[in-house]
């Protein structure tokens, strides 16, 4: 059983301060991008997990691996064994900003219930992907979604058409708690608004418009992850230079985005990405792209 998930890209990013529980509160407007991890369950004496692709050795394979603790929980829930042998293809960069953990976790979660036959709605799926992770449910979901509360109360968004990609990505990852620990050291002693999703960037997506949308791309990570990792800054100005008509760091970091006007403008920004050795790779994407669904069986 074969289930292919996409990569995200925060195309809003608004923060809160943070709350008690130590998360934040968010005004997170997901994007779907044609990135895709594919995970395939079959049925074994234990719990086993293996991954390959390129960053595979940064992936834990014990009981940690988001795509594990889906298989726990949801035979948990029905008073199953989890005994699967989970295999990840990993494409998604690791620990890049763009969902990657959260994608398995969510391949995991609909592999599983589709191989044990048990059917679980859409809403106990969902209800097991926010209790894995805030970004786990729009894995599930795809397209585009308004995320709010930690970001995984989802409204699904409507998009009016289709928008080019390129992603930058980093040497090495950024942890997302650190990350956020960053954001909240650089507002100490600032009142930080509620966040709001923004009613021109709802309206660029719907009617699919990437010029309205590339004015109105904002992450609050963005100084964050800048403030620990200042090369990307350079990685933003090289894709600026050459054309992306807008220019953000995905979600916590590192992997940088670029929205570009057509597929040649995408392939122009990755081949000066390329040249200019300021990433380690270069990947083009389209969105919107659909979420977590069944490929081979
Ligand atoms: C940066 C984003 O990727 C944007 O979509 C997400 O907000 C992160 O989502 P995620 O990786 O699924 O994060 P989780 O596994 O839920 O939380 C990891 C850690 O990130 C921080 N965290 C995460 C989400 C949130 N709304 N506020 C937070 O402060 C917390 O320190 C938390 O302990
Ligand atoms: N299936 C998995 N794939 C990758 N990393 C995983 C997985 N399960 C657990 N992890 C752990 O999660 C950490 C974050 O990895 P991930 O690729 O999800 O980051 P990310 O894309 O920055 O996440 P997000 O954008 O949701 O904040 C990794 O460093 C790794 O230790």
């Amino acid at each position: 059983m074969t289930v292919r998930v996409p990569a995200k890209v925060n195309v809003q990013l608004a923060v809160g301060g943070a709350r008690p529980d130590g998360f934040h509160d968010l005004a997170n407007v997901f994007l779907a991008v044609g990135l895709y991890d594919e995970v395939t369950v079959r049925p074994a004496a234990s719990l086993t997990i293996t991954c390959t692709g390129p960053d595979a050795e940064q992936v834990p394979l014990d009981r940690t691996n988001l795509a594990a603790r889906a298989a726990e929980l949801l035979a948990a829930r029905h008073g199953i064994a989890p005994d699967v042998h989970i295999h990840i293809a990993k494409d998604i960069p690791v620990a890049g900003g763009m969902a990657g953990g959260s994608a398995d976790g969510a391949g995991a979660l609909l592999a599983c219930d589709t191989l044990w036959g048990l059917g679980s709605s859409r809403e106990e799926l969902l209800s097991i992907c926010a209790e894995l992770g805030s970004d786990v449910p729009f894995s599930l979901v795809g397209g585009a979604a308004l995320g709010t509360g930690r970001g995984e109360r989802l409204t699904e968004l409507e998009v009016g058409g289709s928008f080019h990609w390129v992603f930058a990505v980093a040497d090495g990852g950024l942890s997302t708690p650190a990350v956020y620990g960053e954001f909240d050291r650089l507002n100490e002693g600032v009142s930080v608004p509620d966040p709001v999703a923004s009613p021109a960037l709802l309206d660029a997506l719907c009617t699919g418009d990437v010029l309205a949308l590339a004015d109105a791309v904002s992450n609050d990570l963005q100084p964050a992850a800048l403030s620990l990792r200042p090369s990307l800054a350079d990685t933003l100005a090289v894709g600026a230079g050459a054309g992306a008509l807008a220019s953000l760091v995905s979600g916590s970091g590192p992997t940088t985005a670029f929205l570009v006007k057509d597929e040649d403008a995408a392939e122009g920004v990755a081949t000066a990405l390329r040249a200019s050795g300021t990433c380690r790779a270069a990947r083009v994407a389209g969105a919107p792209a659909t979420g977590a669904r069944v490929v081979a069986v």
